[in-house]
């Protein structure tokens, strides 16, 4: 059986600001990279063989600092990327006009491809989510990795492994440095291939992330 770890970033500047990143970037704060170290704590023994993540600065900045825990190297894939918020990207969720939020209600209850303009559609973000970890197949027997990600890409991924529609991943609350886990397995009493085994457990970090404050 292959267990997949899945991790969400630490919490950013612009998770703080509720400023909307996308696939656009800010730094880690303070306390996200506290999370990621928790994070690290959380999994060094877990036998962790290759840690994957986004290429965008702020997973890189988390991949890095759980691979200082774990002692493995990171590799990057850009299908881990949250999803393209088009031309919503960099504003403040407050300063939304009528339209704009309108838009950004599409994603959030909408159908799965609604999309903000110049942006990705949740279904687009859901199918390169599920081929990079189609991928994780493909590593030598024994495996053990871990993914680290965004709220939107993980919840994406999540919700469409259980059967739901991509976006539905807005029901599902994957805070900042959350750990959820995925198994591929082959077992007479659930069904085959990817099953949900927990989602956005946050009982390893010392606070409660901003974001549970936000949403
Ligand atoms: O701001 C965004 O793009 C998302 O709502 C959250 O994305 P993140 O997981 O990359 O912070």
């Amino acid at each position: 059986m292959l267990q997949v770890y899945l991790v969400r970033h630490g919490e950013t500047q612009w998770n703080a600001e509720r400023r909307i990143q996308g696939q656009s970037d800010s730094p880690l704060t303070e306390k996200g990279e506290q999370q990621a170290w928790q994070v690290g704590e959380r999994v060094k023994a877990l036998g962790i063989t290759h840690i994957i993540a986004s290429d965008l600065g702020r997973t890189r900045r988390t991949a890095e600092i759980i691979a200082e825990a774990c002692g493995c190297s990171v590799t990057y894939d850009p299908r881990l990327r949250e999803l393209d918020m088009g031309v919503l990207e960099r504003r403040l969720i407050d300063t939304l006009t009528d339209e704009e939020e309108g838009w950004r209600r599409t994603l959030v209850n909408g159908t799965a491809n609604g999309r903000i303009p110049e942006g990705e559609s949740m279904q687009e973000l859901a199918d390169r989510m599920n081929a990079a970890l189609q991928d994780c197949l493909e590593l030598p027997q024994g495996s053990r990795p871990l993914l680290v990600s965004h709220g939107m890409a993980l919840g994406c991924l999540v919700s469409t492994i259980l059967g739901l529609p991509a976006y539905a991943e807005r029901r599902l609350r994957l805070r900042n440095c959350s750990i959820s886990r995925v198994d591929y397995q082959q077992s007479p009493w659930l069904a085959p291939g990817w099953i949900v085994e927990t989602a956005g457990d946050v009982t390893h970090l010392d606070a409660p992330a901003l974001d549970e404050l936000q949403r």
